[in-house]
């Protein structure tokens, strides 16, 4: 289980989540009361394990203005988290040159999960015929507000959506996820890996380390019932 903790603000929560077995730290530059600038995290990149991918989010700017934040910063991947573009994508890939990997995001509408259902399936399809990402994270949207949440959406109409997404794609899922539900969406949706950010946190932009042990311990134990 691929295991990404979002959201960071410092070095001291990045660098724990990292040794409490993190596979991947994520950067918000993207619209947030969690959101920092590529000077800061380049202050931070250098001082964590060269095996941990840090992931920077973004909303869909200028893929040279990605790009460069992406190389201040010492990002390892990109995480396009407004809408499908795949305009950006192709360019974002032809700037990285295999150098930092791309991942994106789908929303589901929390107030709408019958139409979301059809809305992510649907991009589900057309990321996998494109062919360029392999990594989609599936992200709660509550009203217009596209991240940082706090809330699921509705894993048990998901859960078809997850299991008969194209097998090439690697699904993360994001939303709401704490300790004491990430074990049931993995047993639920099976994902290839999970996100938190706010779930996570002692106060708005601060990780809590109990929160963070007992949700990296849980979603490494958490084994997907065999039928
Ligand atoms: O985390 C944010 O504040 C955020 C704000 C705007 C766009 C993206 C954001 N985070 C991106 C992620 O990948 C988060 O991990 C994801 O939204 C999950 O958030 P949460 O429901 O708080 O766990």
């Amino acid at each position: 289980m691929w295991i990404k903790i979002c959201a960071n603000t410092s070095l001291e929560d990045a660098k724990l989540a990292a040794e409490l077995g993190a596979d991947a730290l994520g950067f918000v530059f993207a619209p947030s009361p969690r959101r920092i600038t590529s000077a800061e995290v380049a202050k931070i990149t250098p001082h964590l394990p060269s095996t941990v991918e840090r992931v920077g989010v973004f909303h869909a700017v200028d893929a040279y203005e990605i790009a460069r934040a992406a190389h201040e910063a010492g990002l390892t991947a990109v995480q396009l988290h407004s809408g499908v573009d795949f305009a950006l994508l192709h360019r974002l890939h032809k700037l990285f040159a295999g150098q930092v990997s791309l991942i994106q995001t789908v929303h589901w509408q929390v107030d709408a999960d019958a139409a979301s259902a059809v809305i992510v399936a649907s991009e589900l399809r057309k990321i996998a015929a494109d062919g360029l990402v392999d990594r989609v994270l599936i992200d709660s949207k509550v009203g217009a507000v596209l991240g940082g949440t706090g809330v699921a959406f509705d894993w048990d109409i998901a859960r078809s959506i997850f299991d008969e997404a194209p097998p090439q794609l690697k699904l993360i899922v994001a939303g709401g996820l704490r300790a004491e539900n990430v074990a049931e969406a993995i047993q639920g949706l099976n994902p290839w890996g999970v996100d938190v950010a706010s779930g996570v946190e002692a106060v708005p932009g601060r990780k809590s380390p109990e929160k963070l042990a007992v949700f990296i311990r849980k979603a490494r134990e958490s084994k997907v019932d065999s039928i």
